[in-house]
């Protein structure tokens, strides 16, 4: 397992935000991360990257506790694209992305073929190499949000942490990156609100409510009829696809 959480516990004030949570994200896989707003998903996430401090509990990469690696050393290997995540200097796009080969780099190497090529490849992947030298000003609300995840893949990284990164994508580019993050070999966890994209793609689920894990397994065995109507508060059938063979979610008006 490259990534572990144990019981981890996390407040503001007196609330408790992420209240005794416990998994293993599965080495190589999709983990989908579920929930309504407010459950915790960002809160989880940054604890997850080490950007906030469980007041209980530990995150453990390799075994290791999160907080006791250095920013840089995490920065190697896990690549986090934040839902808010914004770049104010006005730069070209293929600079934004280059920030992402920054954690390889010693003061002593210059720019090199590989990480050219890194960032070459992301910028591809990510569906954005004709706006490589656009002003980040001038960039769509979907076209920023390609190039952090572009800049996240020129990271190159072993685990990716994406807090509902298709939110400002138009549908082609959802399926494109759902389909490009869960055909890369590396760790993901992913906070989606379409289920029924989470269902095509995730190899595992996790769902959220109040802080706490309500249901985790595959996605047949989370995304059930019951569960949508306890924990998302809806009504819906749910059948398996004839074309993809997951679960697939009908929505009743
Ligand atoms: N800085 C903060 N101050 C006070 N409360 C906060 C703060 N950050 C988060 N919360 C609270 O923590 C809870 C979890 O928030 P979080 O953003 O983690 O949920 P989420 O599942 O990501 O929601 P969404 O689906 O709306 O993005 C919410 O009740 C939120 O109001």
């Amino acid at each position: 397992m490259s990534i572990e959480v144990h019981d981890i516990v996390w407040k503001i004030g007196k609330k408790t935000i992420i209240d005794g949570i416990s998994f293993e994200a599965p080495k190589g896989k999709m983990l989908g991360l579920l929930g309504p707003n407010g459950s915790g998903k960002t809160s989880l996430l940054r604890l997850i990257a080490g950007l906030k401090r469980p007041h209980s509990g530990k995150v453990t990469l390799d075994a290791q506790d999160i907080g006791t690696i250095g920013r840089r050393s995490v920065a190697r290997r896990m690549a986090f694209v934040e839902q808010h995540a914004t770049t104010n200097a006005n730069l070209r796009v293929v600079d934004v992305v280059k920030l992402g080969r920054f954690p390889h780099r010693s003061i002593f190497s210059g720019w090199t073929p590989a990480d050219e090529e890194a960032v070459e490849d992301a910028l591809d992947r990510a569906g954005i190499l004709e706006k490589r030298n656009d002003r980040w000003q001038s960039l769509s609300g979907g076209e920023k949000q390609r190039a952090h995840i572009a800049r996240a893949l020129a990271q190159s990284p072993s685990e990716l942490i994406l807090d509902e990164p298709t939110n400002h994508l138009d549908i082609q580019h959802q399926i494109g990156l759902m389909r490009l993050v869960s055909g890369l070999p590396i760790t993901s966890i992913i906070a989606l609100h379409d289920l029924n994209h989470a269902a095509m793609f995730c190899d595992r689920l996790i769902v959220l409510q109040k802080g706490r894990i309500v249901a985790c397994g595959a996605p047949h065995e989370v995304l059930t009829e019951h569960l949508l109507k306890e924990v998302f508060s809806v009504e819906a059938r749910v059948e398996s696809s004839a074309y993809h063979a997951r679960p697939h979610i009908q929505y009743l008006r």
